[in-house]
């Protein structure tokens, strides 16, 4: 791992305990953060993600978008989870965004308060599923004004795919955390996907972390398929 630029998190989407634990140790080596999210979540419950997670750092990726007092009141929630990330969705706005900002200042010691990302369009979404939703122009337009705006409101990074990794970095500077899931190993399967890079194109285009679940936990030997994208992120 030394010398890596873009670092590797594992997404255990599973609603089983001991698989998240396996596939977290089978990471392990190759792995520099897990993942866990609303699946999980849902069906533990939030003492479970702490023992899942292990002693690896924890990206707690809840996604939050909700009125601004709802959503720091549930920040306040989850101390106890020493998280090393949280997600909220820009598009909660800015009183939501500055809401969580605040939030995370008060619930989290100084010295190990998470880094607050805010998501902008999902890796799931392409310009026809943008304009469904009532938002015209480009995905890019899309990723770079909410990127601007979570920024501005005191995000630490986006969440983004690598297609708008250069006209973040563009539009807002180095400044930003930017972590990006939507990767596919060449030859993978998409499934609901639609905004992919390799792990070797992300890093190419910048990405500080990739995200990474059913290329790995799908994979017949998880192991080896988390080896093989650290040594793509590694060459
Ligand atoms: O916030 C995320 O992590 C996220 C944002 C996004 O735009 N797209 C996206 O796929 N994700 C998450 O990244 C992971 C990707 O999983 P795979 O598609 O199986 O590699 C999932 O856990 C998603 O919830």
């Amino acid at each position: 791992m030394p010398g890596r630029s873009t670092r590797l998190i594992v997404a255990l989407d599973t609603k089983d305990t001991a698989q998240a634990v396996r596939w977290r140790e089978q990471a392990a080596g190759h792995a520099d953060a897990v993942k866990l999210g609303l699946e999980f979540t849902y069906a533990r419950g939030l003492d479970a993600v702490r023992a899942a997670a292990g002693d690896s750092p924890l990206f707690l990726d809840l996604k939050l978008h909700d009125i601004p007092n709802t959503v720091a009141s549930a920040i306040g929630s989850l101390a106890a989870l020493r998280p090393a990330m949280l997600t909220i969705h820009a598009s909660g706005g800015r009183a939501m965004i500055a809401a969580a900002r605040r939030a995370v200042d008060e619930t989290f010691p100084s010295g190990s308060r998470p880094l607050l990302l805010a998501v902008t369009v999902l890796t799931s979404m392409d310009t026809q599923g943008l304009h469904e939703v009532g938002v015209p122009g480009s995905v890019e337009e899309q990723v770079v004004r909410l990127g601007r705006l979570a920024m501005e409101s005191g995000a630490d990074g986006l969440v983004c795919s690598s297609h708008e990794i250069t006209p973040l970095r563009r539009a807002l500077g180095d400044g930003p955390v930017l972590v990006v899931p939507g990767i596919r190993p060449a030859g993978s399967a998409l499934g609901d996907q639609k905004r992919v890079m390799t792990p070797a194109q992300a890093r190419a285009a910048g990405a500080d972390w990739i995200v990474v679940g059913r290329p790995i936990t799908r994979a017949p030997d998880p192991a080896a398929a988390a080896a093989a994208i650290a040594a793509e992120l590694s060459a």
